[in-house]
């Protein structure tokens, strides 16, 4: 897929194919096209020309595989008058009949302060309540949009348990990070986005391998300045 806004080309002819029981980190620099990227795949931008598949079948102008994919942002916005309560219970009220996994409003102890509005929450306990919504519906697949930024260790360290359990029962996982040694905790695959472009996508062995590195954050940077140790 390609995407321009304006003039500026964001996504330039970007072709993946993504399968089930992994957890991608989409990697990059700033402003690479990660965001948007993910956006593309939950159908919030439109891409310009290209396609997107989700278990073989063109997404485009469709909307029901979305049920399938939780989404926790990079910066939840929430109403500010809400409680949490409320939160999570209308988007419970939007998704009827959906199976529920509310293992992490508990691990996170959400209910403790149920009674908080959204625009009192401190940014780390948002990112809990986000990262609760984007598992709550039990989806195939994850997006998750630097999810530990903000977290706690404590709370980083649970996110990533649940992460790799979710992994294992076949799910897709795709990460944005920019925290390497967090991306090899968690991550199988590595896909790298330069200028809206792929840059490689390999998995965490082969990177290694390649570049004669054990630390990922090494590797990816020898990777990406072709080759040659920083
Ligand atoms: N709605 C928009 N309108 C115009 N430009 C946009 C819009 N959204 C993103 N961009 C631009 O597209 C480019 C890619 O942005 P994107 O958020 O996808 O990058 P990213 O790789 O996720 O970056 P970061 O690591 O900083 O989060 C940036 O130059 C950004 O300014």
């Amino acid at each position: 897929m390609s995407k321009t806004y304006g003039k500026l080309q964001v996504l330039r002819g970007v072709s993946v194919e993504l399968t089930k029981g992994k957890v991608i980190s989409i990697i990059g620099p700033n402003g690479a096209g990660k965001t948007t990227m993910s956006k593309c795949i939950l159908g919030m931008v439109l891409p310009d020309s290209g396609d997107i598949k989700f278990k073989g079948e063109s997404v485009l102008n469709r909307h029901a595989y979305r049920s399938q994919i939780g989404y926790m942002p990079q910066i939840g916005r929430y109403p500010e008058n809400m409680k949490i309560r409320q939160v999570i219970e209308m988007v419970r009220d939007i998704r009827k009949n959906a199976p529920i996994d509310d293992e992490l409003i508990g691990l996170y102890r959400l209910e403790e302060m149920y009674d908080k509005r959204m625009g009192a929450l401190s940014g780390g306990t948002k990112q809990k309540v986000s990262a609760a919504l984007a598992f709550l519906f039990d989806p195939q697949v994850l997006i998750l949009d630097e999810p530990t930024a903000g977290l706690d260790p404590f709370a980083a360290e649970i996110l990533k348990g649940k992460i790799l359990k979710e992994k294992k029962k076949g799910k897709l996982v795709l990460i944005t990070s920019h925290v390497m040694s967090e991306v090899e905790e968690v991550a199988d695959e590595v896909l790298c986005l330069v200028d809206g472009a792929i840059m490689f996508y390999e998995t965490i062995a082969d990177i290694k391998n390649q570049t004669q590195e054990t630390r990922l954050s090494r590797a990816v940077a020898k990777m990406m300045n072709g080759g040659t140790a920083l």
